[in-house]
Parts: structure tokens; sequence; C-alpha cells
């Protein structure tokens, strides 16, 4: 069966523009991670519920590929989905740590939605599959994309392609189990400081190797130091000259090789 990629992702940097409710308008370049995904395919069931074959320590009901099959099939009403998923399990070989601030989850349900966009003929265009999965998690719609690299803002919903070479990362992932909406609650609570709009132009068109040669971790990323107040714990695992992706707990710097 054919094996479908769902990659992780870096923030190269990530600032706090607003807010929208219970959430936080962010302005935050992507970048793909080409070395780290996770391998998604269809495979034989073993029993008659909606199955995934895979290492999770969540429920079913709480995974994002359960949550994304959910948000298709309200969507759609499809009922060769409905079949599709009595017939066969999805099987994901999971190389992604969670809790990592690399976006397993939304890559993981942005490629299901792709993987039976494309299997079943739905003939659902990007914009849609992102407007589908944007109840599920709030990178969803940079995965369904695809960019290499992007400029991501509202809460994730908006994706604009950034051009740029490709870096290659060395990412470090302690065992540090980090809550999303905590590290935003206590920004929002300690720190809140958007940015404006004149610093956000800027930003968005600069390199991301610009951007990580002149910003320090703390400067790049509003939610590493909420991260750190949380999760003191982070302290030890910090080491100069390397940043900090998303909600956290993952450190990355760019590898050397990908800098000549
Ligand atoms: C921080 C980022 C940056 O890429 O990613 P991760 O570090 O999780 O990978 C995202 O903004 C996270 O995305 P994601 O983890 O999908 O968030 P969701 O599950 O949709 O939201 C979890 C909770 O985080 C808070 N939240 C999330 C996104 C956002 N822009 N503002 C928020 O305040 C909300 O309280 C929300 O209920
Ligand atoms: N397909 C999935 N892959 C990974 N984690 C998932 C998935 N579905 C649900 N989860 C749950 O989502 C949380 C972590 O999400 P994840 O996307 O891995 O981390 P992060 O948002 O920090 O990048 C955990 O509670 C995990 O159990």
């Amino acid at each position: 069966m054919k094996i479908y990629k769902a990659y992780a992702k870096v923030n190269i940097f990530l600032k706090i523009t607003g807010k929208r409710e219970s959430y936080h308008e962010i302005i935050s370049r992507f970048m793909r991670v080409g070395t780290l995904y996770d391998e998604l395919s269809f495979a034989p069931k073993t029993k008659d519920t909606f199955e995934i074959i895979g290492d999770f320590s969540c429920t079913i009901e709480q995974n994002t590929i359960y949550k994304a099959y959910k948000a298709l099939l309200d969507a759609t009403s499809s009922e060769s989905l409905e079949k599709l998923m009595q017939t066969y399990a999805i099987k994901v070989e999971k190389n992604i740590p969670a809790f990592a601030g690399l976006g397993g989850g939304s890559s993981d349900a942005a490629t299901y939605l792709k993987m039976c966009n494309e299997v079943l003929h739905l003939g659902l265009s990007n914009n849609e599959l992102a407007k589908i999965g944007a109840n599920v998690g709030a990178d969803v719609a940079f995965f369904v994309y695809g960019y290499d690299s992007a400029n991501v803002s509202g809460v994730g919903e908006i994706v604009q392609e950034f051009k740029e070479d490709i870096l290659e990362f060395e990412i470090y992932t302690p065992k540090v189990e980090i809550s999303t909406p905590i590290v935003y609650k206590s920004y929002r609570e300690n720190f809140y400081s958007p940015l404006d709009g004149f610093e956000t132009y800027e930003l968005k068109n600069k390199s991301s190797l610009e951007i990580l040669e002149s910003m320090s971790i703390d400067e790049a990323n509003d939610l590493f130091k909420p991260a750190m107040q949380e999760y003191k714990e982070l302290k030890e695992h910090y080491r100069a000259g390397w940043y900090f992706s998303g909600s956290g707990s993952s450190f990355f710097r760019v590898k050397e090789k990908s800098l000549i």
C-alpha cells in the first residue's frame, strides 16, 4: 500500500499579534523538517470499529486522525468515505514525538485528509481541506498546503508560501509533556505584548537564516518565556545557540552543513 509522509515543522519565529476570543493571533514562520516524518497508510482491519494502528497515548476519539475523519464526513457526507473506513484501518509509523511543538498531530490529520481526498477522488481543493481541518488543530492548514516554508498568521489558518533555501535541523526534544493551552494562558497572563504591524512586516520578509542569526531564543519565540515559567525543568535542557519550536518542548538549531 502507498505510504504517505506526514512531516514535522519547526517555528523559526513565533510572535503574538493579538487575541481572538480564547485564542491568540500569531505571525510565525513554519519550516517543514524534511528528515522527520510519520508514515501513514491504509491497512487491513483487525476489528470492526474505526481503527488506527500505531503507538499513541491518546484514545481513538482524541486522535487527530479520527477528528479529521469526523470533520471530513461532516463536510462531505460521503458514503464512500464511511465505506473506506469500514474496510481499512489507518496505520501510522509514529516518528514525530508528541507534546513536542513539532506539529505531529496536526500533520497526521492533514495527511489523512489528503489521502482520503486522493483515493476517493473527492476533488477538494487545498483551501477546502484546510478549512475542514481547522477545527482539528491550528497547524493543520500549514500541513495541507505542503509548503517547505511559509508565513502563518491568524490563529494558523492563513498560510502564505515563503520562497527560500530550505535548512536542515538538529532537533532535541526533552521528555517534558508541555500543554499548548497552558503555555498560551501563561503568555496571556504574564507576558502579553503583541507585535505591531511594522515589526510583523519586517519579520515576514526576512529569510529564516537571517532571523536565526539576528534573534535570541526568547526574541524569536514569544512562547519560550511562558513555557520556561510553567515548566521549570526545561531550564536544564536549554543550550546556548538553540531555538524553541512552538509551545515546546523541542529545541532546534541549523545543521552546520546547511550553512555552507
Ligand atoms: C503553538 C503552535 C505553533 O505552531 O503549535 P504547537 O507548538 O502546538 O505545535 C500552535 O499555535 C498551536 O497549535 P495546536 O497545538 O494545533 O493548537 P490547538 O490544539 O488548536 O489549540 C489548543 C489550545 O491552545 C490555545 N491556542 C492555540 C492556538 C492559538 N493560535 N492560540 C491559542 O491560544 C487555545 O487555548 C487552544 O484551545
Ligand atoms: N495523531 C496524533 N499524533 C500525535 N499526538 C496526537 C495525535 N492525535 C492526538 N494526539 C494528542 O495530541 C497531543 C500532542 O499533540 P502533538 O501534535 O503531538 O504535539 P504538538 O502540538 O506539541 O506538536 C497529545 O495529547 C497527544 O496524545
